[in-house]
């Protein structure tokens, strides 16, 4: 029987302030989720190990701060990522807007050792009402970041 591959992964996750970044990765690692608002001062790093097919994957996710006062010292940590998930709040469409700018952001940062360099849009609080951004939007999502010739493609889910 093959061993399992192993494969380590640093993710970055990146947003306005208040989007849900910290929320939802504490989701998705601890299942735990914080109706109190403590801003992420810098980063912080959360793992997880997945196994897909014959591969175990381990994940360190790097949770970022919005504040703009961190900006420049949290984007040292975008080198060497492998991905990035670009966050924002379906009901504040500044936040979406914004996005271009964290996008722009960490591409001039990262040093990718591959060509291409997966993101994914990634839109959080879809339980609210005053919801601004409906479905899966894709294909909006997609007109919206826009994209020149020769980046890399972004994704939303
Ligand atoms: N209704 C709702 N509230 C959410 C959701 N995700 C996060 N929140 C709330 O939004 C607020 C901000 O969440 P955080 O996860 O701290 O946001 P953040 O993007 O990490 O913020 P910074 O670290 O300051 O950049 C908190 O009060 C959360 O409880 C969601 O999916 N739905
Ligand atoms: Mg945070």
């Amino acid at each position: 029987m093959n061993p399992r591959k192993k494969v380590d992964l640093k993710l970055i996750i990146v947003g306005a302030l208040g989007v849900g970044k910290t929320s939802l990765l504490h989701q998705y690692v601890h299942k735990t989720f914080f109706e109190e608002y403590q801003t992420t001062l810098g980063a912080s790093i959360l793992s997880k190990i997945i196994i897909l097919d014959d591969t175990t994957l381990k994940l360190q996710i790097w949770d970022t701060g919005g504040q703009e006062r961190f900006r420049s010292m949290v984007s040292t940590f975008y080198k060497g990522s492998d991905g990035c998930i670009l966050a924002f709040d379906v009901t504040d469409p500044e936040s979406f807007e914004a996005l271009d700018i964290w996008r722009d952001d960490v591409l001039a940062k990262i040093i990718p050792m591959e060509q291409s360099y997966p993101m994914v849009v990634l839109g959080n609080k879809i339980d609210l009402e005053d919801r601004k951004y409906q479905g899966t939007a894709e294909n909006h999502l997609i007109d919206s970041i826009k994209l020149s010739p020769g980046q890399p493609k972004s994704r939303c889910c």
